[in-house]
């Protein structure tokens, strides 16, 4: 074995990465010898620990596809018009670093610098930007037939993990992919055995059969009964075998699907040993701890409240759809191993399981990312909402997130669940009244409820002045100018921007809903009885919770204006979550500034210039 020097960790002049920095395409990895590839995948790995573990990021799983991003861009082009598609996306720094973004690298996941995923606007190498799993088989179906009848002969080839290809809308395009010998499509499975734990459910059985089973394996399998040729498994840290793994998919000229076994966080002892999840997303590089910032998360507050929950009532179980951990079930699960269900990256059939589970008598939750909550719209409507089921929905990381982009932004949900007849929503303000709310969630028998909640620390508890119905009202102006309708954690802001108006002689009440939907009675009686109401949400500002309370106060007769703080319909780029709550006017400075111009009457500032870019490519 070749001696491989590792980059001097002393300081030098020399760059510490210098087969690396000389790369700025897929074509300048081509002509390089094993030895040389050895050394650049060393590269790849110590600058991916060096700059991740700093910006933050999906340090794990990209260094699980160091190898495999090399040799796919060693045999797929996309000068010679290949098309390579990374489904998550999350995986894709190695692809980045390959396709000229090497300088850029430190901007990673920060405002203004590189997305965390593929982004068309950064490279014509990168082409879907939605991190949600499991869409990359449907797009190269997709791209295939185009190719077909464009006449194109450029090759498509999908990496997928095997976490994400637990999802349902990858066995759709799987069924369709098989059907269609004449059109080739090289799947690339990477399979690490883990989406954050270990992946879960038959398939994974499966493919740790063929794993077992290695080059011995009798041919037939699951995707081979599906129309593919399947070649593997091949380990996923051999670049030669790889290389010629997917040069041998090319030649088939068919449906191919090539198994790579790859270790997820390879090469980094401290990730390899994370029996939790293999690093899979480690947080920027912590921050000196600000006196005091040791407030538990909203995650955690959560994972306490159900816990204590659960120990109440034998009938409540907990679902996931594989990310047990981040949402905060660990405990529960631990607790009560057989009332937790995790059920793959598989959203739809969460919703869905949980309506069986409901009409079989028991109140499940099902702890999801506000999110990836999107995707089973039909389920909490027609599966659910429709039979009256009690499901208590937990929407983490709710509003905007940060990092990780436009498509992990959670700001849809009180859109659509506003348009689902019999769903209650609420939205805590603090840990106090998670624990409240939660409680009232799942005393629910009715139909689904939800709670919403940031990805965030949970602030100090704030108090009512005093309750009517299900609105705390958290201060009481003499005039009663404005009613400041305050959703959740924003309470904290409106109470600042309150206090600023008032010492301008404005009087503000502001109110915490609690129970966002239905619109009360009670809200309505105090928006009555206001010259002004303003609505502050960390939801869409048009078609959010303050359009709905318009509509409300209108089929009411009450003619108090009313006017919706909110974030923008549009595709918000990444950057950190107090920034762009400042770039959408979701603080007390914008709230007071807000509010002056519509008692003045005037329209309200808009805050596009948080969007991505058109995704017009370079
Ligand atoms: C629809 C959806 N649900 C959940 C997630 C969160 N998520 C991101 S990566 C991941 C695990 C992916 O596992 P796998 O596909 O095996 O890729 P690996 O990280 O192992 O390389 C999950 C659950 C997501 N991005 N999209
Ligand atoms: C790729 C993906 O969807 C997850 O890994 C997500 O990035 C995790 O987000 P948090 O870091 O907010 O848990
Ligand atoms: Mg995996």
């Amino acid at each position: 074995m070749t001696s491989i020097a590792a980059p001097s960790l002393l300081p030098s002049t020399e760059p510490a990465y210098p087969l690396l920095d000389s790369i700025v395409t897929p074509g300048d990895i081509r002509h390089l010898t094993s030895a040389r590839l050895n050394q650049l995948a060393v590269e790849i790995r110590a600058l991916l620990i060096e700059k991740v573990t700093v910006s933050g990021g999906h340090l794990g799983p990209n260094l699980g596809v160091v190898e495999l991003t090399l040799a796919v861009h060693r045999v797929f082009g996309v000068e010679s018009g290949d098309t390579v598609l990374f489904d998550t996306g999350h995986q894709s720094y190695v692809h980045k670093l390959l396709t000229g973004r090497r300088d850029g690298f430190d901007t990673l996941r920060q405002a203004g610098g590189l997305s965390g995923y593929p982004a068309r606007s950064e490279s014509r190498h990168d082409w879907v930007e939605n991190s949600h799993a499991s869409t990359a088989l449907s797009y190269a179906d997709g791209m295939a037939k185009a190719h077909q009848l464009s006449g194109d002969t450029g090759r498509v080839v999908a990496v997928i993990g095997d976490g994400a290809l637990t999802g349902g809308l990858a066995w759709e395009a799987l069924n369709n992919l098989g059907a269609a010998p004449e059109r080739p499509v090289v799947v690339v499975l990477n399979d690490n055995g883990r989406s954050y734990a270990p992946t879960v459910g038959a398939m994974a059985t499966h493919l740790a059969e063929l794993r077992a089973a290695g080059r011995g394996a009798s041919g037939r399998n699951l995707f081979t009964e599906l129309g593919f040729s399947y070649l593997g498994p091949v380990d996923g840290h051999d670049t030669a075998a790889l290389e010629e793994a997917l040069s041998r998919a090319c030649d088939l000229r068919r449906p191919v699907v090539v198994h790579a076994l790859t270790v997820k966080g390879r090469g980094h002892p401290p990730a390899e040993a994370d029996e939790a999840d293999r690093m899979h997303a480690v947080g920027p590089a912590a921050p000196a701890r600000a006196p005091g910032a040791t407030r538990p998360s909203w995650t955690g507050e959560f994972s306490r409240a159900l816990l204590a929950l659960g120990s109440d009532r034998a009938d409540l179980v907990a679902i996931t759809a594989a990310m047990g951990g981040p949402t905060g079930l660990g405990p529960f699960a631990a607790r009560f191993p057989e009332r937790y269900f995790d059920v793959g990256i598989a959203e739809q059939h969460a919703v869905t399981s949980a309506a069986g589970l409901a009409m079989g008598g028991l109140h499940p939750v099902v702890a999801i990312y506000a999110t990836f909550l999107n995707r089973a719209f039909d389920q909490v409507l027609l599966d659910v909402a429709l039979h009256r089921l009690p499901v208590t929905f937990v929407l983490d990381r709710a509003g905007i997130t940060g990092p990780d982009g436009p498509s992990h932004h959670g700001m849809w949900d009180p859109t659509l669940l506003s348009a689902v007849p019999g769903m209650r929503l609420a939205v805590p303000r603090d840990a106090a009244q998670l624990r409240e709310l939660l409680g009232e969630a799942a005393a629910w028998r009715e139909g689904p409820t939800a709670l919403r909640f940031p990805r965030a620390t949970a602030g100090g508890d704030i108090p009512a002045v005093y309750r009517d119905g299900p609105v705390d009202v958290l201060s009481v102006s003499g005039t009663r100018d404005v009613l400041l309708v305050s959703h959740g954690p924003l309470a904290g802001a409106c109470l600042e921007a309150a206090a600023t108006l008032k010492a301008q002689g404005i009087g503000v009440t502001v109110c915490d809903p609690r129970w966002v939907l239905p619109i009360s009675p009670e809200l309505l009686r105090l928006a009555a009885g206001h010259r002004l109401v303003v609505t502050v949400e960390d939801g869409l500002r048009t078609n959010g919770m303050g359009s709905v309370l318009a509509g409300v106060l209108r089929d009411s007769a009450i003619t108090t204006p009313s006017y919706a703080l909110g974030l923008p319909t549009a595709f918000l780029r990444h950057a950190s979550r107090d920034q762009l709550l400042a770039d959408t006017g979701l603080t007390p400075h914008r709230i007071v500034h807000a509010v002056l111009r519509a008692r003045a009457g005037r329209a309200l500032p808009h805050h596009a210039r948080t969007s991505v870019p058109d995704g017009t490519r370079p």
